[in-house]
């Protein structure tokens, strides 16, 4: 049996108080840094201080295969899961593009996918399986691989540097297994939260709906969190759901992506409810699902929930392409509390 790591509660009034003084004294017209100053106030929460430090970000390209693509859920073949693998090693990849200009190091993990990969710097091999079983017939994993696939991502943050976490994946057919625990976990009509995924037309999303009721119907006792994410789930997203629940009980930064990084931030909060207090939403991005889910976990748009996705770029790639994307925003926030000058020490005359 997984043994969840344990996610103590981060509310502390008094350290809450101490980081929205700091900020109402910065030399702005009070208010005036917006949903900077949110962000700062958390990224202090997280770290326990009022000068948090970020370093060595590291992002993890969780990847894997997944057996429903058989069923015609996805714009592209699996090939590109473990061909995509490779153009991440090699740099070429959009997150690994803006990983490297921000300074964030890259790690890819082969949870599951279906193909042979010979040892490779910044590869870390933890296949629990070649890929997943269709969820439309049946689970797609055993208890057993998914309790596997949690305990490998415990053990991998373990090893990990630094103090954030950028979660990334590359798993032809996830948005289908995100999609599934959206509906499941959420409780919301599958209909409602099936996008194009990689670019499927309007037809295709019909197809791809009805299969994921298929998958829904035949995984129907699979409600509790850790059942659903073994029956519909995928093994990048349950090694990045055991990823998440041993980064936040280490009080690490969680710097979430977009749809499929926000369903694993939905299992592991299902599990951790505080795992929520020490996770940044980086983006919305334009799978369909993803503004429900991001509501669902709290961060819907910025003007009702908190500090919300950071970023809304209109982006449907994945990869952790978005976390890398707004990482610059969080190094900004830590600037701001530990460098801008108060009214008092800058001479500067406060409000009348
Ligand atoms: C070339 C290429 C690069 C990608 N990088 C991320 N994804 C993204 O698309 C996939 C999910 O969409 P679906 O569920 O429709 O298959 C995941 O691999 C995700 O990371 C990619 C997809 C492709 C084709
Ligand atoms: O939001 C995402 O993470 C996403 C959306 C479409 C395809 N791949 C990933």
């Amino acid at each position: 049996m997984f043994q969840i790591p344990p996610v103590p509660d981060l509310n502390n009034p008094d350290l809450a108080a101490a980081l929205a003084d700091k900020i109402a004294r910065k030399t702005v017209p009070h208010g005036a840094l917006g949903r900077l100053a949110a962000l700062a106030q958390r990224l202090g929460a997280i770290l326990g201080t009022t000068e948090p430090r970020l370093h060595a970000p590291q992002l993890v390209v969780f990847a894997a295969d997944h057996g429903i693509v058989a069923r015609g859920v996805s714009a592209y073949p699996s090939d590109v899961t473990w061909q995509m693998v490779g153009n991440f090693l090699a740099g070429g990849a959009a997150v690994s593009v803006l990983a490297r200009q921000h300074g964030i190091a890259q790690t890819v993990v082969d949870c599951g996918v279906r193909h042979d990969f010979a040892p490779a710097p910044g590869l870390l091999i933890r296949k629990v399986a070649a890929g997943t079983q269709d969820a439309s017939a049946g689970p797609a994993m055993t208890a057993a691989q998914c309790d596997q696939a949690l305990a490998n991502g415990v053990a991998l943050v373990q090893g990990l540097p630094g103090n954030a976490l950028l979660l990334g994946e590359m798993g032809i057919g996830n948005t289908s297994a995100a999609t599934l625990l959206t509906a499941r976990l959420g409780g919301v009509d599958v209909a409602e939260v099936t996008g194009a995924g990689t670019g499927l037309d309007t037809q295709g999303v019909a197809r791809k709906t009805a299969v994921l009721r298929e998958a829904l119907a035949a995984n129907a006792e699979a409600t509790a969190p850790l059942a659903a994410l073994a029956a519909l789930g995928g093994l990048e997203i349950a090694t990045m759901v055991g990823a998440i629940l041993q980064a936040a009980s280490e009080r690490r930064v969680i710097v979430v992506d977009g749809f499929i990084a926000s369903a694993a931030v939905l299992v592991a909060s299902r599990l951790a409810p505080p795992v929520l207090q020490r996770c940044v939403f980086a983006h919305q991005s334009d799978e369909r699902g993803h503004a429900r889910l991001l509501a669902m976990l709290g961060a819907g748009a910025p003007a009702q929930q908190g500090i919300g996705p950071l970023l809304d770029m209109g982006l449907r790639v994945g990869e952790g392409s978005g976390a890398a994307l707004a990482w610059p925003l969080l190094v900004s926030a830590c600037a701001i509390l530990n460098e801008m000058a108060s009214f008092e020490s800058a001479g500067v005359s406060d409000r009348a």
